[in-house]
């Protein structure tokens, strides 16, 4: 099974693929991952979705309403950062966006004056700072070495921080069965009481909710896109008939099933 994830190598997503596969190829963009995935390049694509202190990650979200692919499958993983550099003389600290955020308060303490940039992943800011002695990375600690001193770790704001990840396949391979489901709506309507509608189906069966959001549909200010996760599985009666009342709701928009999935925890 060929599988691809956010690069480069040592990244949390590498991290979090290596559960399903010895061997990953990388890109640099969730986009370019769920591009590959729906277009049959890969088996196999690790996505973040949505962090414990950051929330969405946005680009996925985003990615997972435009591209056709299904999610097979849930991993959660502990997100412990670290700070890398060569010494303490830098004065610009590089990590993907949501690793800055991550770690906000840390940051706004120990380092008020450093730059902060935002780069493609934890992994490339770490290749920056072994790269710059002024650059410094967050990443996770197993980075360190060859040149890079762990400068210290668990700087994260929170030490419960976690991440979710989808594992998304090409269509053909989703599947009715698992304990969570996955949808996207775009009812492309506006009236009072809409988003209601849109949730009484799944509160009318006793389907619990695990994760609503909404992303601007790019249509028009104040239009959405919503994004779904019920614990139930698509095989089940209850969620076949919740979902034929959504699509009747959402009948001048559109109703995506990205599919049913199990969810394992990986350190
Ligand atoms: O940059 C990485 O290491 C990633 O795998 C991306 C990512 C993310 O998109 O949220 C994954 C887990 C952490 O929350 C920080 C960054």
């Amino acid at each position: 099974m060929n599988v691809v994830t956010l690069g480069p190598e040592g990244t949390y997503s590498h991290r979090a693929a290596r559960s399903i596969s010895d061997t990953v190829d990388f890109r640099e963009s969730v986009t370019a991952i769920v591009d590959a995935v729906a277009d049959g390049e890969y088996d196999r694509g690790v996505v973040a979705i949505e962090n414990s202190i950051e929330g969405s990650v946005t680009e996925s979200l985003d990615a997972l309403a435009e591209y056709e692919v299904a999610v097979v499958k849930e991993v959660v993983t502990p997100i412990r950062h670290a700070l890398l550099a060569q010494g303490e003389e830098f004065d610009r600290i590089a990590s993907h966006s949501q690793a800055l955020a991550q770690c906000r308060g840390y940051l706004d303490s120990e380092y008020p004056d450093a730059d902060l940039e935002a780069v493609a992943s934890t992994a490339r800011g770490v290749q920056m700072a072994r790269d710059d002695a002024s650059v410094a990375g967050i990443g996770h600690p197993d980075n360190g070495g060859d040149g890079l001193e762990v400068l210290a770790e668990d700087i994260q704001d929170q030490n419960s921080n976690a991440t979710r990840f989808f594992v998304l396949a090409p269509l053909e391979d989703r599947s009715p069965a698992g304990g969570k489901s996955t949808f996207v709506v775009y009812p492309n309507a506006d009236y009072p009481g809409l988003l209601l509608d849109l949730l009484e189906p799944f509160a009318d069966r006793d389907i619990n909710l695990t994760r609503v959001e909404s992303r601007p549909s790019g249509e028009r200010l104040g239009d959405y896109v919503f994004h779904i996760d019920v614990a139930a599985g698509l095989y089940e009666d209850r969620t076949a008939q919740a979902l034929a009342e959504i699509e009747h709701i959402a009948e001048d928009g559109w109703v995506r099933r990205l599919g049913s999935y199990d969810s394992e925890h990986v350190v």
